[in-house]
């Protein structure tokens, strides 16, 4: 069981697998603040990877809340399923498919993470601009241009306010022979919105 809520869970505290990747410790910080939890929330987690941003999430619902964690693919699912084992949570439900129909089943979300869309970017926002409550937050973590320019295009055509558009580009010490460098990660854009 993690002893702390705060979130910024360190990156070797998860399983990983090499194949499924993880949104990294400094950017899921940025990304839960972005969100705004509250306990008692209902959260999906589309794209959910490793599951990290699920369990930084559940953490902050607390048990009367509940994330609905989404991946298509079974390695992500798999090890999402393991984390949560791990960190002794019993407030997220894994569910293995495309988000694009997947969706469609679900109760309303008071917030929405996308990490991975695979490429149907406008549809997915779309269907979570249905699902998301009145005031409810999405944020988009973006690694690809080309996915930054689909959600900017059609955000602007739904039904959200206070776009944000924050880009990090987080550097990590590395030690060598003669000191310490500074090694810098690829630059990750966070869209987050309030669904009017
Ligand atoms: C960058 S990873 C997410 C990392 C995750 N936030 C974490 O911390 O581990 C993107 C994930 O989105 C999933 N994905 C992409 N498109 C999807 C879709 N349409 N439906 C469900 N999962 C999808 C991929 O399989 C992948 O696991």
């Amino acid at each position: 069981m993690w002893k702390f809520k705060t979130p910024g869970i360190p990156d070797d505290e998860f399983e990983r697998a090499e194949k499924v990747p993880i949104t990294k410790e400094e950017v899921r910080v940025i990304q839960i603040s972005k969100a705004r939890l509250k306990p008692g929330q209902i959260v999906y987690d589309i794209g959910c990877g490793s599951g990290s941003i699920s369990i930084e999430a559940a953490l902050q619902i607390e048990s009367s809340g509940k994330v609905l964690a989404i991946d298509y693919d079974e390695t992500a699912i798999e090890l999402t399923k393991r984390n949560i084992e791990k960190f002794g949570l019993t407030n997220i439900s894994v569910i293995h498919g495309n988000a694009k129909e997947k969706i469609l089943e679900l109760e309303e979300a008071d917030t929405i993470f996308i990490g991975g869309t695979g490429g149907d970017t406008k549809e997915i926002v779309e269907l979570c601009e249905n699902k998301l409550k009145t005031n409810g937050r999405i944020v988009i973590g973006i690694i690809l241009i080309e996915t930054l320019y689909s959600v900017l295009q059609v955000l602007e055509k739904l039904q959200f306010e206070s776009v944000d558009i924050t880009q990090v580009t987080i550097s990590k010490s590395r030690k060598t022979t003669t000191g310490t460098m500074m090694l810098a990660r690829n630059p990750v854009t966070i869209i987050s919105a309030t669904r009017i």
